[in-house]
């Protein structure tokens, strides 16, 4: 249902932050007085331009601190740039970072009536779509509770449940999905797919490329507060692993000459006796392989690391080759190591291998994120990142 219509334009849109130089207490009373000096312009957003088609949904991504947030903002009107302009059509939700949006003071039920009624609901529309509200925020013991008691899950429950209930036309959307437990994120992709379906306009930040490919018609990467790609999903993480990439040889540049020139050349993961790409079943043992290369003099005191995280990116094992008591040999040329993981049971979903080349001081000289991944199929009798068949019994009184 993407139509031509542009539901926000963004023209050459910048935004400058003032920021203080001076970081310690002494150097702000030396500099009392001649602040100006220590101020500097810090450009977060530089000419961005962006239009967004009614029905679209869009993933922002790039590295840390690179302007996706900020962008957001400011096409939600929480910001005013600095220089060029926002138009945009229709009721907006915004679901931005924590703390934003709800008054402390005030309890879940008030924070519902006050947040709709700024998002445009009258009293007796939010009377009528209160209960429907709660029932999915799932927090209807805490509802009278203020919400500076809520745990940011339950936080984020609520402020999800309003903004997916008051009809936007766009929904705007930090990061804050991975916040909640696993089975309220999976509720929020369910109400997202159905937006989509229903023809609204999505726009998320997240760290989650496979959030981007999965639900993103297009993604736009930031780099440095400028757009560097704007089209299909895939590229789009693809040219953000580049940039990763290129931050990694520019930081390893810094190092000693031997790290320069140790890497990750080859990393791959499947279950033992299926091919790569086949689903990770429970009781599988998962096999990751990775070979290293030095093209310098050799690498003394190294190790390998993997690290496996779910698609909210939590962590959800991790483990060395010195954890497992082994010293690897002077690492020259190209050299495979296995770990093979025993009857692994994680639970249903994605994950995404993420592989390290260290020294033993544990400093990353080469690390490799996401660059594998493996699905789990679906288990319908529990979720979570754990697989395990449950018994259950009624014990009676
Ligand atoms: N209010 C502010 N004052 C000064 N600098 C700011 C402010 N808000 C953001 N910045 C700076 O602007 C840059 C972009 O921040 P932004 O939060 O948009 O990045 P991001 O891409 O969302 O990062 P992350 O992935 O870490 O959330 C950062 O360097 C940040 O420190």
């Amino acid at each position: 249902m993407v139509s031509h219509v542009p539901v926000v334009q963004v023209n050459d849109v910048s935004k400058r932050f003032i920021i203080r130089k001076e970081k310690s207490l002494k150097e702000r009373l030396v500099n009392a007085g001649r602040s100006k000096q220590f101020k500097e312009d810090f450009w977060a957003l530089k000419n961005v331009d962006l239009e967004i088609m009614s029905g679209t949904t869009i993933g922002l991504i790039g590295p840390n601190g690179s302007g996706k947030s900020t962008l957001l903002k400011t096409i939600g009107g929480i910001i005013q740039p600095t220089s060029g302009s926002v138009q945009r059509r229709g009721r907006l939700a915004a679901l931005l970072e924590l703390g934003a949006g709800f008054h402390q003071d005030l309890t879940g039920r008030e924070n519902v009536y006050l947040n709709a009624s700024i998002l445009g609901l009258s009293r007796k529309q939010t009377d009528e779509y209160f209960d429907e509200i709660v029932d999915f925020s799932g927090i209807r013991d805490f509802i009278d509770t203020q919400v500076k008691f809520y745990s940011s899950g339950m936080y984020v429950r609520l402020a999800f449940a309003v903004a997916v209930h008051v009809d936007p036309d766009l929904l705007l959307v930090d990061e804050v999905l991975a916040v909640g437990d696993e089975a309220f994120q999976r509720k929020c992709l369910d109400k997202i797919r159905s937006f989509q379906a229903e023809g609204r306009t999505i726009v998320l930040v997240t760290h989650s490329l496979g959030q981007v490919t999965e639900l993103c018609d297009r993604a736009v990467l930031l780099s440095k507060g400028t757009v560097m790609f704007d089209g299909a999903p895939h590229e789009a993480v693809r040219d953000f692993r580049d940039i990763l990439e290129e931050r990694r040889v520019d930081e390893a540049a810094e190092h000693k000459e031997e790290v320069r020139h140790g890497r990750i050349v080859d990393t791959f993961v499947h279950a033992k006796g299926r091919e790569i790409g086949e689903p990770v079943q429970p009781g599988d043992d998962l096999v990751v392989s990775m070979s290293f290369e030095h093209d310098g003099e050799g690498l003394e005191n190294w190790m390998a690391a993997l690290q496996i995280d779910n698609v909210q990116g939590q962590v959800v094992y991790g483990t060395t080759s010195k954890r497992l008591g082994f010293v690897l040999p002077r690492l020259r040329e190209r050299r495979t190591v296995t770990f093979t993981l025993k009857n692994v049971n994680f639970g249903t979903g994605k994950y995404f291998l993420n592989a390290s080349l260290m020294d033993v001081e544990g400093r990353h000289l080469h690390d490799l994120p996401q660059v594998a991944s493996f699905d789990v199929p679906y288990f319908d009798l529990a979720v979570g990142s754990v697989h395990a068949v449950p018994e259950f019994e009624d014990l009676g009184r």
